[in-house]
C-alpha cells in the first residue's frame, strides 16, 4: 500500500474538524476528496503531508514518500520558470526537468520570470514541479485553480501518467479532472461531532 490512513482525526485551532477517517491508497491509483467549502479537505491533507500533526489515528507510508502541492503556487518569482523547476530537481536530488516542462506546456514560457507569468501559468509551473521531485505520492490541494480547460487536460493527462508509472495521487478538487480510474472519497459524513471536542477538552 502506498499510503494508509486509519481512524484520522484532523484539527484546526485546536479543534477536530474530521474524525474517523479511514482509506488506503494503492501505487497507481487516485483519490479525490469532495466535501463542501470548509468541511476539511485542506486540514486532511495537510495532515497527511506530515504539515500538521494528526489529532488522533494514524497517517502510515507518508513522510519523504510525498510531494505536496498547496492553493499557493510558493513560486520564486525572480528566478525563470526554468530556473525554479531546476532548483526544485535540486532540492529533491533529480536532474530531469524536460519532462515537466513539456507535459506542462511550459517550453515556450521557460525563460520567463516566474514572477512575469499569468495566474494559470504560474499553476501549471507550480504542479510541473511534482513531476521533478520524483516523488511517488502526490498530495494535491485544488490543483486546477486558475487552469484553462486545455491546462485542466494537461494535468489530467500528467496526473494518469504519474498513476501508470507506478504513483499514486490524493487531490481535493471541486471539479471532474476528467480521471476516470480516481475514487471519490466525500469527507462530509466525517464531520467531528462538536460533543467531541467538548469531552476533550476536559482533559486538557
Ligand atoms: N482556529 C480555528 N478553530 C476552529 N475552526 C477553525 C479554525 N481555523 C479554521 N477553522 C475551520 O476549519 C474548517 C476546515 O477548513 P479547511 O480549509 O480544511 O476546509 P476545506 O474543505 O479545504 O474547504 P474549501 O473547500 O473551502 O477549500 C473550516 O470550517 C474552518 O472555518
Amino acid at each position: 500500500m502506498m499510503l494508509s490512513v486509519t481512524d484520522l482525526a484532523v484539527s484546526r485551532g485546536g479543534v477536530p474538524v474530521l474524525e474517523g477517517v479511514s482509506f488506503a491508497l494503492a501505487p497507481g491509483r487516485a483519490l479525490v476528496l469532495r466535501g463542501p467549502n470548509g468541511s476539511g479537505k485542506t486540514t486532511l491533507l495537510r495532515t497527511i503531508a506530515g504539515l500538521q500533526p494528526p489529532y488522533a489515528g494514524t497517517v502510515e507510508g507518508a513522510g519523504e514518500r510525498i510531494a505536496y502541492a498547496a492553493h499557493s503556487d510558493g513560486l520564486k518569482a525572480m528566478l525563470s520558470v526554468t530556473e525554479n523547476l531546476r532548483f526544485w530537481a535540486q532540492v529533491f536530488g533529480t536532474t530531469d526537468i524536460s519532462a515537466a516542462l513539456r507535459d506542462f506546456d511550459l517550453e515556450r514560457l521557460e525563460d520567463l520570470l516566474a514572477g512575469n507569468l499569468s495566474a494559470g501559468q504560474k499553476r501549471r509551473l507550480g504542479l510541473a514541479r511534482m513531476m521533478v521531485t520524483g516523488r511517488p505520492v502526490w498530495v494535491l490541494d485544488e490543483p486546477t485553480v486558475s487552469l484553462d480547460t486545455a491546462s485542466v487536460a494537461l494535468f489530467a493527462q500528467a496526473v494518469r501518467r504519474h498513476l501508470q508509472g507506478g504513483g499514486s495521487a490524493l487531490m481535493a478538487t471541486h471539479i471532474d479532472l476528467g480521471i476516470p480510474e480516481a475514487e471519490v472519497f466525500d469527507v462530509t459524513p466525517f464531520k467531528a461531532s462538536p460533543r467531541a471536542a467538548l469531552q476533550d477538552e476536559a482533559f486538557l
